[in-house]
This record gives C-alpha cells, structure tokens and sequence, in this order.
C-alpha cells in the first residue's frame, strides 16, 4: 500500500477525514495503518456525487463504453495483481495461495465476465394481437435505478465487492461502496484502480467507516439512495431492509448460512472427505457457504468421522506465506472471542470434541493474533444452539442418518436455506433430493464450484433475491416496457 492512512474516495478524488480507527493485523496484533472513517457529511457528500455523476459523462456511456471500462478495470487489478494480494493477506491473515487463487483471481473474473454480460444482455420482445385485429408489440429497456449502495463484508472483501461493483456499474449505475471496517485495504486499491483506469469522477465512490450509527447506516439511510445491496449477517440484513424501506427501496441481501454437507455411503470415500475437509475449514471457515452441519450415512459414519479427523489435524495453522499452510487466522480478535463462545457453548450442550477446540500456540507473536484449531464435534442434538446458529468459524459437526427422508428433513431443519453440498455416486438419487432441500444452492460432489452466470442467493434467513448472471443485471437495472399500437 502507498500509504498507511487509508481514504476515502469522493467525487473521483481521494479525502480524508479527521476521525480515523486503526486496522489491526489478525495475524500478530499489530497495528497495519489508520483508516479514515466517514461522518453523515462525508457519505451524504458521496451520494451527491453518484447521483451528479447520473447526469454527467458517466450517464451518457453506453452499454459498449462501459463494457470496455469494466475491462480496463480488470487490465487495472491484474497490472497491481501483487498489491492487491498483499493487501487482502495483511487484512485477513489469510494464506497468500488462497488470496491469489481465489480472491483477487475472482476480482478480475467478475470485471471481465459481467463486462462480456452487458455487451450480450438484449431486452424482451412480445407481440401479440387485439380484438380489433392490430399486432401491438411490446419491448423492454434497461436503464440503471441511479445511485446504488453496496455495503461488504470482511470474510472475502475484494471478490464480495467486485461481485457487486462490477454488476452495478455494467448496468450504468453510481455506486458507493462500505466495505467491512475490518477490510478497508482492497477496496481502496481498486479506488486507485478506478482511478487510473478513468471511470468517470462520481461514478465509484467508496467511503470507510463502520455500521451501525456510521457510514453504513448514514448510507443506507440517505433518501438519494436507489438500491442497496449486502452481504453480510442476517441480522444486519433485518437493519437494513428497515432503512430501504423509508421509500420503498429496492434490495438485495446475501446473507449468512448454516449449511449441511451431506454424505452417503455410496460416494466417493476420499473424494468426500477432501471435499468436507474444504467446505468446513477454508479460509477458516469464513465463507457463507461452507458446510457446518454434516451429515454422514451410518455405514460410514465411524470411518469417515476418523479421517475426517486425521484430515482436519493434517491442517497446517501459520503464517500466510509460509510452505504449505493451509489456514490463516480469523478476522478478527472479536470474532475469535465469538467462535471460542461457541466452543465454550458446544462443551455445555453436550458435544464430543474429536479435534480441536482450542488455542494453537505458537511461541512467537502469532500468539497475538485471532487463530483458532480447525474443530470438529459429535453427539450435538439437532437442536442444540451450536446446530441452529451460524459460527463462522473453522468448525463442524457429524452426525449419522439412516435414510434419505430423515437426511433431507434434518438438512431442511434450519432457520437458514443457503447451500447444501451432497456427496454419492448416485446421480439419480441425487437429482431427486436435490430439489427438496429449502436451498439457492446444492452443490452434488463438489462444493464452491462457481459459474458466474448462475443465480446465486439464498432462501429464509440466508437472503432476499439472487445476483449472478443475467440476475444480477435484472437487480443492477430498472426495466422499462413499451408498449407500441403501430
Ligand atoms: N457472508 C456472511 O454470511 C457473513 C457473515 N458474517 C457474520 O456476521 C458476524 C458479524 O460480522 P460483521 O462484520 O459485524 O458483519 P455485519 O453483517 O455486521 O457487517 C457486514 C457489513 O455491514 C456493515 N454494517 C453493519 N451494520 C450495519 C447497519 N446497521 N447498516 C449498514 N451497514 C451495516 C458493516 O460495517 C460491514 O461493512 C460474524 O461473526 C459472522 O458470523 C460476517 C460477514 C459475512
Ligand atoms: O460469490 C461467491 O462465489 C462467494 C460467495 C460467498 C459469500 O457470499 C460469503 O461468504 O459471504
């Protein structure tokens, strides 16, 4: 990073203002920078720029134009590939494989991919006959909502906020970004980014802060605002949908999950473990979709608990860019304390702890930082509060099931209805039940494996509508119908 007080970015010029927090490295504790956080003055002034911008060079662009800034956006993060790696390992001690894999190789892939979308995405076209005999046709147009708040989390900041940005901006909208205070360092390089790149003054505006009575709320509270959208815990969805609907505002929530992964006799044996030992414990658990409920068919419940196990110790805890380390440490020294509480919880209620549960320790300043060991449990009732509450954290629990009735029921059993991730090698069986769980998603042997151009969102608690695709440009954009009497 070129510096270590972060800004903001108004109005394409980057301001600071005079209160700032500190952002703290998860790894050791220390202090990386300071970073500004906005006041009602400062987002209100964001807003006006995103709703001047509607009006200026930024409204005039057509769908082509901006398809080839969007490219130029991506061209812009891969050039500062390596910066952006940094940044997103230094905010969330992540390992810098994965950041270089899957956040910012993400980042890229959605500039690109929704700047292809916007170039194809035609209208509707109807015709139809009156009783007076004359064929009216009907088309559709597509035209921004205006201004667009998108409000992100810390857990994968850089793909989260692209998946939003650059969806919102393909379909000609201003946005004003609040990533995670727990994250600011990538959304303010692809501020730089946007920048360089040339994307009209007004059009991305970012401003740092926190929620609740700070950026986040006096953003989404603003009457200028047309669209929110938000990924995040489904209580702050509940916060938020309370804002948008001063005004009847359109929104779109990502929300949090209490997946099941559920596995049957007849699968693949080490292809199942390797894929739970994934959906449960990358980025340490820190992913809406990963599986903290699994559910194992009773023929191999013993088997596949214990390598499970030997899987989940084979892990490798440390330093983001040390050999072979497979977890990072949480976000954050509060959301360490939350996952310890669970730990803790889990004792009271009853459960087995077949591996972790605790500390690492490591002897040097790592033990400053927010790890946790990589923990699987059994022996929870399904109604336990550790089987209904999202954790977040790098944790699941097994338990056995006899039958595909009891399993989908069990999977159904959840104020949540994300994702479901099912492993056999019966196909057949595995179109029917997919369809029954109360899921936006069922992966079938594999799990996070993503085609952008897929609907993805969740069902109850887990959120309210889908992006990707062709989704989110309906979400990105207000249709107009004409209807012509030739
Ligand atoms: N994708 C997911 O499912 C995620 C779930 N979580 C869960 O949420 C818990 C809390 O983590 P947080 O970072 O505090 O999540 P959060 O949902 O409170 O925060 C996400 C974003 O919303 C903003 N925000 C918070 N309250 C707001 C409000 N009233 N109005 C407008 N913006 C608001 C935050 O500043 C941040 O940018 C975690 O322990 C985890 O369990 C956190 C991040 C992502
Ligand atoms: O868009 C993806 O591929 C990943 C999405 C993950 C989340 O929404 C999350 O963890 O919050």
């Amino acid at each position: 990073m070129s510096s270590t007080l972060l800004r903001h970015y108004i109005a394409g010029e980057f301001v600071s203002s005079e209160r700032t927090f500190a952002n703290v490295s998860p790894v050791d504790g220390r202090e990386l920078g300071q970073v500004c956080e906005a006041g009602q003055a400062q987002v209100n002034a964001a807003v006006e720029a995103a709703k001047a911008a509607q009006s200026g060079p930024w409204g005039g662009f057509s769908a082509a134009q901006r398809a080839d800034l969007l490219e130029r956006i991506a061209d812009g993060i891969e050039r500062r590939f390596d910066d952006f790696v940094a940044a997103e390992v230094a905010d969330t001690g992540r390992p810098v494989h994965q950041a270089r894999s899957l956040d910012v190789a993400r980042g890229v892939q959605n500039f690109r991919t929704f700047a292809g979308l916007v170039r194809q995405a035609g209208g509707e076209f109807f015709e139809m006959r009156t009783g007076d005999g004359s064929d009216v046709f009907s088309y559709t147009v597509r035209k921004p909502h205006g201004v667009v708040a998108i409000i992100s989390p810390w857990n994968l900041p850089l793909l989260l906020l692209t998946w939003k940005v650059a969806p919102a901006l393909a379909c000609g909208n201003s946005v004003v970004v609040k990533p995670s205070e727990d994250t600011p360092s990538s959304a303010t390089l692809l501020a730089e980014v946007m920048h360089e790149a040339g994307v009209p003054a007004g059009a991305f505006n970012l401003v740092h802060g926190f929620g609740p009575d700070s950026a986040g709320e006096f953003l989404t509270r603003n009457a200028d605002v047309d669209a929110i959208t938000f990924t995040g815990e489904s209580r702050t969805g509940s916060s938020i949908m309370r804002a948008a609907a001063e005004g009847v505002r359109d929104v779109s929530f990502e929300l949090g999950g209490k997946n099941a992964a559920v596995v049957f006799a007849d699968c693949d044996f080490d292809a199942a473990v390797a894929g739970v030992l994934r959906s449960s414990f990358t980025n340490s658990g820190q992913v809406c979709l990963c599986s903290e409920r699994v559910y194992v068919e009773r023929p191999i419940f013993e088997r596949f608990v214990a390598a499970l196990k030997a899987g989940a110790e084979a892990l490798k805890i440390g330093y983001p860019d040390e050999d072979g380390v497979n977890m990072g440490s949480l976000i954050s020294h509060k959301h360490r304390d939350k996952v310890l509480g669970y730990f803790e919880l889990a004792h009271q209620e009853g459960a087995t702890v077949v591996t972790g549960g605790g500390v690492p320790r490591f002897g040097d300043e790592r033990d400053n930082g927010a790890y946790v060991q990589p923990t699987i449990w059994t022996g929870l009732s399904d109604d336990a509060r550790c089987m209904r509450e999202e954790v977040f954290g790098p944790v699941c629990h097994v338990a056995p099931f006899d039958s595909d009735d009891e399993v989908v029921r069990r999977v159904n059993d959840s104020a949540y209805g994300l994702a479901t991730a099912l492993w056999t090698r019966n196909l057949g069986r595995a179109h029917r039940i997919s369809r029954q769980f109360r899921v936006g998603m069922v992966w079938v042997n594999t799990w996070f494996l993503r085609d952008l151009r897929t609907p993805f969102g969740g069902a109850r608690l887990s959120g309210l509508g889908r992006e990707g695709g062709r989704h989110s440009l309906d979400f990105y954009s207000e249709i107009t119908t004409v209807c012509v009497n030739p």
